[in-house]
């Protein structure tokens, strides 16, 4: 499906400028446009690929282009203040040629943990496409303005989009990696994953469109529930020789048995592996199984028995199932998209730290307002100069 991105603060940037490489690597056609959006100039500058037209500075008059700091009531104002610039950059996607909107940002900062909402709540009363929003968690060490910061803005991105598609950092973390080579290792998984399932909508000129291809409808019927949603993915590597690709089709010489063997296990470890958001599985209110890869490794027998182990696994009986054939990749994969969440314990234990740091704020403040008077405390005896 055509997506327009919107990248708002560092994280939400960044993560953009490696959708747009990732569209180009599998060729993949699902950015339609880009645009990132910060109160940050050296954050805008350090980006590769957003074009510079659509880098959007915000909040020169309050902020001076050095970011709001972890301030995300402040982002918020910014994003609120600013709204006609960023309309303006609205402005130049085609939005009539796109299927939906992705405002992406990092919730535990301030830019894009304050402003995102505020976009996606514009976006939303201004255009029927649907909006949804990809929100990136904190790693817990970051610390307890982060968390709760994460929280508050959670709370409030979920009510202002469609649907809030989430990775966690935490959940992601290597040992003894470097913040910044960790977050590029940790870019790339976002965006093979989530890219992996946009582009699966999209249908590209001069395709051999199979009846099971995925249609950007299920992706937006499955997200259609207003809920929380997590990805899984699992892939193995096969060899793609040209001669092999051209001369075989999925009913002739391959092995059907083995792709078919193949696709149902993907199945079950991308669910049971790692997810962008762990949670229990049986707590999906939909989900969408997608295999992607050369198209004579994808079979529509693997997909359906996956398909249908995902339909017992969760209960439910929305569980789509399609293909979504890249010739450009010696992988063959399968996307697990779980959608309408409610069991995820890292938002119980966000929202649990966030309730324990803002009380701590508030009892830190009136004691410090307490202390202070005491410590300003003359008994009327001494005038003040005026
Ligand atoms: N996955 C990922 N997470 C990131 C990246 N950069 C930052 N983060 C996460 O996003 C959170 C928010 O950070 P930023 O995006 O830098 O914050 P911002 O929105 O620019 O806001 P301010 O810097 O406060 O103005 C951090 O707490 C990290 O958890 C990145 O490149 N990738």
């Amino acid at each position: 499906m055509k997506l327009a991105l919107i990248g708002f603060g560092q994280a939400g940037g960044k993560v953009v400028d490696e959708f747009l490489a990732f569209d180009d690597a599998i060729d993949g056609g699902f950015v339609e446009s880009a645009i990132a959006i910060n109160s940050a100039t050296t954050d805008l500058k350090g980006l590769d690929r957003v074009s510079v037209e659509n880098r959007v500075l915000i909040g020169q008059a309050r902020v001076k282009g050095h970011g709001v700091g972890a301030d995300n009531e402040l982002g918020a104002e910014i994003a609120e203040a600013n709204i006609d610039e960023l309309q303006g950059a609205i402005d130049r996607i085609p939005v009539h040629e796109i299927d939906a909107f992705l405002v992406v940002a990092g919730m535990g900062g301030g830019t894009g943990s304050g402003g995102a909402p505020v976009l996606a709540k514009h976006l939303q009363r201004v255009y029927t496409q649907p909006v949804y929003g990809l929100g990136i968690l904190p790693g817990t060490d970051e610390g307890g303005i982060y968390t709760l910061n994460a929280a508050r803005s959670f709370r409030t991105f979920v009510d202002q989009v469609d649907n809030l598609l989430v990775f966690d950092n935490d959940a992601w973390r290597s040992a003894g990696e470097s913040v910044e080579g960790g977050y590029d290792r940790i870019n790339r998984e976002i965006v093979e994953r989530f890219g992996l399932l946009f582009a699966a909508g999209e249908v590209r000129e001069g395709d051999h469109v199979a009846e099971s291809v995925v249609d950007s409808s299920e992706i937006i019927n499955t997200l259609s529930n207003s809920g929380v949603s997590t990805v899984g993915y699992a892939s193995e590597t096969v060899e793609i020789d040209d001669g092999l690709l051209s001369s075989l089709t999925a009913d002739d010489e391959f092995d059907e048995g083995s792709a078919t063997n193949r696709l149902t296990s993907l199945v079950r470890k991308a669910t049971l592996g790692r997810l962008t958001l762990p949670c229990d599985v049986a707590s999906a209110d939909r989900g969408l199984v997608v295999a992607s890869g050369p198209p004579n490794y994808l079979n529509r027998k693997g997909v359906e028995r996956g398909r249908q182990w995902l339909e017992d696994e969760t209960g439910s009986m929305e569980i789509r199932g399609g293909d979504y054939p890249i010739t450009v990749r010696d992988e063959v994969g399968t996307i697990v998209l779980l959608s309408g969440v409610t069991d995820v314990p890292r938002i119980d234990q966000l929202q649990e730290v966030a309730i324990e740091a803002q009380e701590t704020t508030a009892d830190v403040r009136a004691t410090a307002d307490e202390d202070f008077a005491s410590l300003m405390d003359t008994g009327d005896e001494l005038d003040a100069l005026f």
